[in-house]
């Protein structure tokens, strides 16, 4: 029998973005070439406007390339979107607030067509992995941000996709809250396998995330470079490794890359 391989999670080649817009044209993105394994988690981080939504927004199929192309799971980025393939989170968790917790998660599984038992079985497991298994019957204005963030995760998870493409889903959290979700995020990711590509503004939660990440120079957004993380596997990496050596040297190599880019230095970058 002869193996087969498990195609790459995302594949970028040669991608271009150029918007026209009535000031003229914007080039957001400029010759991307980028691979991300089954399972990685990848960060995408640079200074504000570099084109890390636009990628991001690319490879979910809510936008095109103006040149280049985009795989996902060796299938094209709209196919892949058709297929389901992969579950998407934005800052704001964007919960329909007259839906309780479940009726939230369940959204996508009815809209697809899961039958009522097996939606609530698959339900049933989505709230016990986010945690909020007291919280199911809740309403999205009785919850806390990072509960309602993690309602989101949930309902990204329902069709249990291999990859999960995250646009500063904890930007809007309070700190001590975001690191908790940080820690959270790396165990779903572990126990479901899904790749991630997560983009931040934050030097340490690019870092404490991620198995690689992606430095993106100012506009045009090009990759500077990639710097692989070595931390330990993701499901190892406990909340105390913010305080050990190996996580300041790991932020040091980050901003070294992203202040390498030629930038008169970087906006809208957080070193906390
Ligand atoms: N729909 C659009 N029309 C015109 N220009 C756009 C559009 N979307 C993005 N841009 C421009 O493309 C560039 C990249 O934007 P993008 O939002 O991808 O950057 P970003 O790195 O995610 O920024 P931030 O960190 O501030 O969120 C910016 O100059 C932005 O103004």
């Amino acid at each position: 029998m002869t193996p087969t391989s498990t195609p790459t999670a995302v594949s970028a080649r040669g991608v271009d973005k150029t918007f026209s817009t009535k000031q003229g044209e914007v080039v957001a993105l400029s010759g991307i070439d980028l691979d991300v394994a089954p399972g990685e988690f990848i960060s995408l981080i640079g200074p504000s406007g570099c084109g890390k939504s636009t990628l991001l927004r690319i490879i979910a199929d809510l936008d095109s390339p103006s040149s280049g192309t985009v795989e996902v799971f060796g299938t094209s980025a709209h196919q892949a979107r058709l297929d389901q393939r992969y579950g998407i989170a934005f800052q704001q968790a964007g919960l329909l607030p007259w839906r309780t917790v479940t009726g939230n998660i369940a959204l996508p599984l009815e809209l697809h067509g899961v039958g009522p038992a097996e939606r609530a079985a698959r339900v049933d497991e989505l709230v016990a992995l986010v945690g909020l298994g007291d919280f199911a019957q809740k309403f999205p204005d009785q919850l806390s941000g990072g509960m309602q963030q993690r309602v989101a995760i949930a309902r990204a998870l329902a069709e249990k996709p291999a990859l999960l493409l995250m646009d500063e889903p904890f930007g809007a959290l309070d700190e001590m809250t975001r690191e908790y979700m940080q820690t959270e995020l790396l165990r779903i990711a572990a126990e479901t396998g899904a790749a991630v590509v997560f983009v931040t503004h934050s030097i340490p939660e690019a870092v404490y995330l991620s198995d690689r990440v992606v430095v993106m120079s100012p506009r045009p957004g090009r990759i500077a470079d990639i710097v692989p993380m070595r931390l330990g596997r993701a499901a190892d990496r406990a909340d105390d490794l913010r305080e050990d050596g190996a996580f300041f040297e790991m932020i040091t190599a980050v901003r070294e890359a992203l202040h390498g880019a030629p930038v008169t230095g970087p906006r809208g970058v957080e070193t906390r």
